[in-house]
């Protein structure tokens, strides 16, 4: 008998579905704090037992709405009577040390995840830096100047030296030098603002926070540093962050992010004093607007995922955020950093640096990520889910697997199949509570539920060690978002693999894509040859030198600029051995064997697929094969039925809870 009881996988009160695919399924662990609360339909209907109006919600359905992750979240300070959520129990629970939630404790602050087998290859990687007078990179941490607070934390974070984004981007903003930083994704990008930024305040003292003030009968106070982030996830991510660097020290951090149930132990918090603010936009102009949040003594601003901030969807709030009484450029340092930078959203960010600003482009380890493989399989729309199931099967139950979806709807249906397929998912979205997604972002984290659904709000910054896989089962539109949703694996030297399900209705991101893989000596298709050849010219966003996310697009401009620049350890070796020589799924990476070998039957369709990993060995699945799917899986033809014929198949051990 499974710990927690035994459930079955049907909507209706502890009574098995009639439609065949009534396995009993252990409960997750740790679910238990689950039962009572609202979960928006992608948990599995066993949790949802003697709950039916949740499942109605479930049933209710989405209109197929695409997920614009804006998160604004704006609720108006009235919505006070909500509680609080898991993150932010209340504003009395800081600890001696700062504004932290006591969860934030030492061990779960520093819980250290290891570089990985190619943290090494970052000593080779291309890095251009452009620029007046650009400040000397360090090679080690010691040699940047950090007191000991913060030197002690960068020990205790287990940091031994510098990524080549820190190496460079750390004393450009301790010499308060507008920075614009475009380093591949997972390369520490995070510290290397944060680090700087609280050595700067520690050693300014008292004078760095202008006091806070009251204006009618409200206090507001002034931080010293604003970080703004796209997403709720990515800024309790560097939130926490911020803690870890200034742990022990008396600088105070605080956080403000949408989601109408948190609104008050936000606001409570900032009550302890506010050194560093990281922030969404819409829930920090809502907040300014209540007066309590002032931004005139902000010295350090820093846009993350600078792109996503200036483009179409935040860069009116941006600008708000900038005219609300923030000291003029000259007189703040700004940082903007992301893993790619369009030309037109540089131009756009000069509007927030100095003239003189420095630009910094990481290129990457080989190309695109020698850390990611990538995988590039022809699937059409209805064999999309049996394909997924294929390569869910093959994983080894440790691994985390982020599947991106398009659409809001598309990331609970698909949730919610894989839990009936005893596969324990979760999804995250913007159509869920703030609560739901913070919930079931931490049961992926910890790998009660090691598939996350998500649509484009995952895409940026989360930073999850054991994502081992990200699966594009709907590939986006531009290139830069597919760079993005991929680096959620392969990060800090790590090894990942990202598989991307690529039809007729990609066509549009062919070309793009296959310069990705080129540019990552990963073997291109041959039908993607094809696609990209009839494809649209032009090269989409990226354009100019592919070993970076981006170039300064004031070298480009011929003259004028201040480019100085210095270009060094350019590697042109690219892909040292490591990576992709296996076999496909279930062969080298990460050893050991797959999931679950399939028994018998066939998968239907694979004339279709091929793969770009290096492996060859005749079309994307190899290694442990035998079959799969029985014969409801291809569902080309449309024939209804279910993906599994077999109504008495045995669940999938791999996936259930460890036995009591
Ligand atoms: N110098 C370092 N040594 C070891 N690990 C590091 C170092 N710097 C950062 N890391 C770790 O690398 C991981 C990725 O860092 P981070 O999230 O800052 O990446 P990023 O560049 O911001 O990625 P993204 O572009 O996806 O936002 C984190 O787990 C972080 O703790």
């Amino acid at each position: 008998m499974p710990a927690g009881g035994v459930f079955y996988n049907g909507f209706a009160n502890g009574t098995p579905s009639n439609n065949g695919y009534a396995i009993q399924q252990p409960m997750v662990p740790g679910m238990g704090q689950m039962m009572g609360a609202p979960h928006a339909g992608f948990v599995p209907s066993p949790y949802f037992q003697g709950q039916p109006q949740q499942q109605q919600h479930f049933k209710m359905g989405y209109s197929e709405n695409f997920e614009n992750f804006d998160e604004n979240g704006s609720s108006g300070y009235n919505n006070f009577a909500d509680s609080g959520n898991g993150f932010n129990n209340n504003g009395a629970e800081s600890n001696q040390w700062g504004g932290a939630p006591a969860e934030y404790s030492e061990s779960n602050l520093f819980h250290r995840t290891d570089s990985g087998i190619n943290f090494d290859k970052y000593e080779n990687i291309p890095v251009e830096v452009s620029g007046d007078s650009v400040p000397a990179a360090i090679e080690h941490f010691n040699e940047a100047g950090f007191g000991p607070a913060v030197m002690e934390n960068v020990n205790r974070s287990g940091y031994s030296k510098p990524t080549p984004v820190q190496k460079h981007s750390i004393p450009t903003l301790l010499a308060n030098r507008d920075l614009m930083s475009c380093a591949q994704t997972g390369s520490g990008k995070t510290a290397a603002f944060l680090l700087p930024i609280i050595q700067h305040i520690l050693a300014g003292g008292p004078d760095m926070v202008k006091p806070p003030a009251f204006t009618n009968g409200r206090r507001t106070y002034y931080p010293c540093a604003l970080v703004l982030s796209p997403t709720r996830e990515l800024a309790i991510q560097i939130h926490k962050e911020a803690t870890k660097f200034s742990y022990k020290s008396n600088i105070q951090t605080a956080i403000l992010y949408g989601g109408r149930e948190n609104y008050r132990d936000q606001v409570n918090r900032l009550r302890a004093g506010t050194h560093i603010l990281i922030a969404t936009p819409g829930r920090l102009i809502d907040i300014i607007e209540q007066g309590f949040i002032g931004l005139a003594g902000c010295r350090y601003l820093v846009l993350d995922e600078a792109d996503r901030m200036l483009d179409m969807g935040f860069e009116p709030q941006i600008r708000k955020i900038v005219g609300q009484g923030m000291p003029p450029k000259t007189a703040r340092t700004t940082a903007m950093f992301s893993a790619t930078f369009p030309k037109e959203i540089q131009v756009l960010a000069k509007d927030f640096l100095k003239d003189n600003y420095i630009f910094l482009a990481v290129g990457r380890v080989g190309s695109t990520s020698e850390n990611i493989e990538q995988r590039l399989l022809w699937v059409n729309e209805m064999e999309k889910r049996s394909n997924l199931m294929e390569i869910l099967m093959n994983e080894h139950s440790e691994n985390l697997v982020l599947v991106f979806v398009e659409t809001k709807r598309g990331a609970n249906e698909l949730a919610y199949f894989l839990n009936r397929q005893q596969i324990r998912s979760v999804s995250i979205h913007g159509d869920l509570k703030q609560i739901e997604r913070e919930r079931n972002l931490e049961l992926f984290r910890s790998g009660q539920c090691p598939i996350l659904v998500a649509t484009a709000v995952a895409a940026r910054g989360l930073d999850i060690p054991n994502v081992r896989h990200v699966i594009n089962y709907d590939l986006p539109g531009d290139s830069d978002e597919y760079v993005h949703r991929i680096g959620r694996t392969g990060r800090c030297g790590n090894l990942g693999i990202a598989t991307s399900f690529f039809n007729d209705k990609n066509r549009g991101i062919g070309r793009d894509l296959k310069n990705l893989i080129v540019e990552s000596n990963q073997e291109v298709p041959e039908w993607l040859h094809q696609v990209a050849a009839e494809g649209r010219i032009g090269g989409g966003q990226r354009g100019g030198n592919r070993r970076f996310g981006a170039t300064d697009y004031r070298v480009g401009r011929g003259g004028g600029g201040s480019f100085g620049g210095n270009f060094s350890n350019y590697n042109s070796g690219g892909a040292t051995g490591g990576f992709g020589s296996g076999p496909a799924y279930g062969g080298s990476f990460g050893g050991g064997a797959p999931r679950r070998p399939f028994t018998n039957g066939g998968f239907g369709a694979h004339s279709s697929l091929s793969s770009t990993s290096n492996s060859g060995g005749g079309g994307g699945f190899s290694g442990p094969r035998r079959g799969g799917f029985n014969s409801g899986m291809n569902r080309q033809g449309g024939g209804g039925g279910g993906f599994y014929s077999n109504p008495g198949q045995a669940p999938i051990d791999h996936w259930q809870a460890p036995q009591a």
